[in-house]
């Protein structure tokens, strides 16, 4: 049997929820094997973001070095990478390597707040790293300052979004739409340059959602990394998000975590 790889180039989050931590639960738990470049640290919990400490580019180049250089990933996805610096050397990097299926998840803020990409490092990620992506996972507030609209809260405004965003080079645009209204299904919107595919499930009652666009990013390059064209992908991708909030994890004092062994319980496979 072969055995596919993914690197996950993130930040660490000491609560174990988001970030490479969660990515690499994903990883595990789609059979896939697991790789990281850590682009900062964060002192983090489930009530919120105590502290960021970022990594040197120096640090970043050599972990990303020799993870290419060696293992060579199928499949990579980007979350957290804080400042334009890092997202310049990482892009220098995808292309030395000719990294493919390239994710990125353009995390900008914490759910219980806190900022993980600074505020003029937005460019620096349209203009280096979208056009060498196969596809760009933003939720909604993301999705605004990536298309430079003063809203996206509806299915006509994602829809506008993605075509615009689609238009800065990306292959393909996923809006996530966990942050539509309450009385709204979770509705996530794919666009390919030409047709609109709507990527559903039922919306799911809980607070505890710390991790999803993490969680859910991981798993579509995990599908990625073992050959599953972009659509499939992400609808696999989609069951095992659902899964993972449905059995999401009432722990800590604020939002808990989803949990990466969901679909196991919902396959009965404990
Ligand atoms: N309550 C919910 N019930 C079902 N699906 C949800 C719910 N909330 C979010 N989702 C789904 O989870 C996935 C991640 O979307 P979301 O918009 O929450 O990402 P995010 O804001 O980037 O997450 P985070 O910042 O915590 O990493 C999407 O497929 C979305 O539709
Ligand atoms: C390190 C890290 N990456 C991503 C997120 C997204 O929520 C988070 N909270 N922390």
């Amino acid at each position: 049997m072969s055995l596919f790889k993914a690197l996950t180039i993130a930040g660490s989050d000491s609560g174990g929820g988001a970030g490479i931590q969660a990515d690499l639960k994903t990883f595990q738990e789609l059979d896939v094997y697991g790789m990281s470049v850590i682009t900062a640290i964060t002192a983090q919990n489930t009530l919120g973001v105590h502290a960021v400490y970022p990594q040197t580019v120096e640090s970043v180049v050599a972990q990303l070095k020799a993870v290419a250089e060696d293992l060579k990933p199928e499949a990579v996805k980007t979350g957290m990478l804080f400042s334009k610096e890092i997202i310049q050397a990482v892009a220098e990097q995808i292309e030395n390597y000719q990294l493919k299926n390239l994710v990125i998840d353009p995390v900008m803020i914490a759910k219980g707040g806190g900022q993980l990409l600074k505020d003029d490092a937005i460019d620096a990620l349209c203009e280096y790293l979208l056009p060498k992506a196969t596809l760009i996972t933003p939720n909604l507030p993301e999705a605004m300052r990536i298309a430079d609209m003063k809203k996206v809260e509806t299915i006509t405004d994602m829809k506008k979004a993605a075509k615009r965003i689609y238009h800065l080079g990306v292959k393909h645009v996923l809006i996530k739409g966990g942050h539509l209204s309450s009385d709204q299904k979770a509705i996530d919107l794919l666009y390919d340059g030409s047709t609109y595919y709507s990527v559903s499930s039922d919306r799911i009652d809980t607070k505890h959602t710390h991790g999803t666009g993490c969680t859910y990013s991981a798993a579509i390059t995990a599908e990625l990394a073992k050959g599953n064209e972009l659509y499939k992908a992400v609808n696999k991708a989609k069951h095992f998000i659902t899964c993972a909030i449905r059995h999401s994890l009432a722990i800590g004092n604020g939002i808990g975590p989803t949990n990466h062994r969901g679909h196991r319980i919902e396959n009965k496979e404990g």
